[in-house]
């Protein structure tokens, strides 16, 4: 299937100057991705990844694009369909986790994730015009646990989730062309869970005790199991990937098939 082969292909990765996204950015190219967009609001990180993945993949296949993805979407999207038209793929990576600052949050991992879907989403499809492609949405395995900790952020993350099945329902896909999927990282080593407020300070202790029996990942990790997934991930479909094990397909939700939805 030509829309699972990275050969060739234009890639936009958001939040990509750092942590998981970097690791996406640098394993599309490690597997022959034309070009790859880096869309990121720390200016001096993306520059960086700029002229290091430039140096490591050469031919200037890496692009940084400075924006924030809650305010900039039109800037941005309008230089990149002018430039690359609608690309082939789009990674939403970008998100923050800050339990004292909900609507950010929520702004940043849900409103600015499903807008930025929607954006590209829209030109790629092919009903409208478009040649289809591939939108990838970085969850969290916050998204399918039930636990007291980190609320705000697992609301945001079930946001994400929610969109996935949805908007890449296969009945969707059907007309639009356009494939969706999510993959939900557990723990993985980067700056926001080694060095940022991790949740609300009467909630530190037991939160840290609870972290204790977690298992750890590399980012690289998330990196090489999104390009496996671009290669073999169903529309509408989750997957976890937790301690540096292999992606495993996340419990099904009461799911509507097309056959029902056709035989109404
Ligand atoms: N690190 C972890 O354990 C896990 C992370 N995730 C998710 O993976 C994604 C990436 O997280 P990490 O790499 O860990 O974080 P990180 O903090 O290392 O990197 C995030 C990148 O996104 C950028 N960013 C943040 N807000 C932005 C905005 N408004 N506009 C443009 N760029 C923005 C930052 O500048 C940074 O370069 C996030 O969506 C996060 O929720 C999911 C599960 C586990
Ligand atoms: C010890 C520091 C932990 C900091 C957690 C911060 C960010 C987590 C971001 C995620 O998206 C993952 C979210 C929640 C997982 C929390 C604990 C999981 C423990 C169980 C497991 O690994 O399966």
């Amino acid at each position: 299937d030509p829309d699972r082969q990275l050969k060739g292909k234009v890639a936009v990765v958001t939040g990509g100057a750092k942590g998981i996204g970097y690791a996406i950015v640098d394993n599309l190219l490690n597997n022959e991705v034309k070009t790859v967009i880096i869309v990121d609001k720390n200016r001096a990180r993306g520059l960086k990844a700029e002229e290091q993945l430039n140096c490591k993949h050469g031919g200037n296949r890496t692009v940084f694009i400075y924006g924030d993805i809650t305010k900039h979407l039109d800037r941005v999207s309008e230089q990149i369909f002018q430039c690359y038209g609608c690309v082939d793929i789009l990674v939403n990576n970008a998100g923050i986790l800050n339990e004292y600052d909900p609507k950010k949050t929520i702004e940043t991992n849900a409103m600015a994730t499903v807008l930025w879907a929607d954006r590209f989403y829209n030109c790629m499809r092919k009903d409208w015009g478009g040649k289809g492609g591939t939108i990838i949405n970085i969850a969290s395995i916050s998204a399918y646990m039930s636990d007291p900790f980190l609320y705000f952020y697992k609301a945001s993350k079930f946001a994400v989730l929610g969109l996935t099945l949805g908007m890449g329902h296969e009945y969707n896909y059907l007309s639009s062309g356009v494939r969706m999927f999510a993959i939900c990282p557990g723990l993985t080593r980067t700056d926001l869970t080694l060095s940022q407020q991790m949740t609300v300070d009467e909630q530190v202790e037991v939160f840290s005790r609870f972290t204790e029996v977690a298992l750890w990942q590399s980012a690289n990790h998330v990196g090489e199991v999104a390009v496996l997934l671009f290669r073999t991930a169903s529309t509408g479909t989750a997957y976890t990937v937790v301690g540096g094990a292999p992606p495993v397909e996340s419990p099904d939700r009461e799911n509507t098939t097309v056959d029902f939805i056709l035989s109404l």
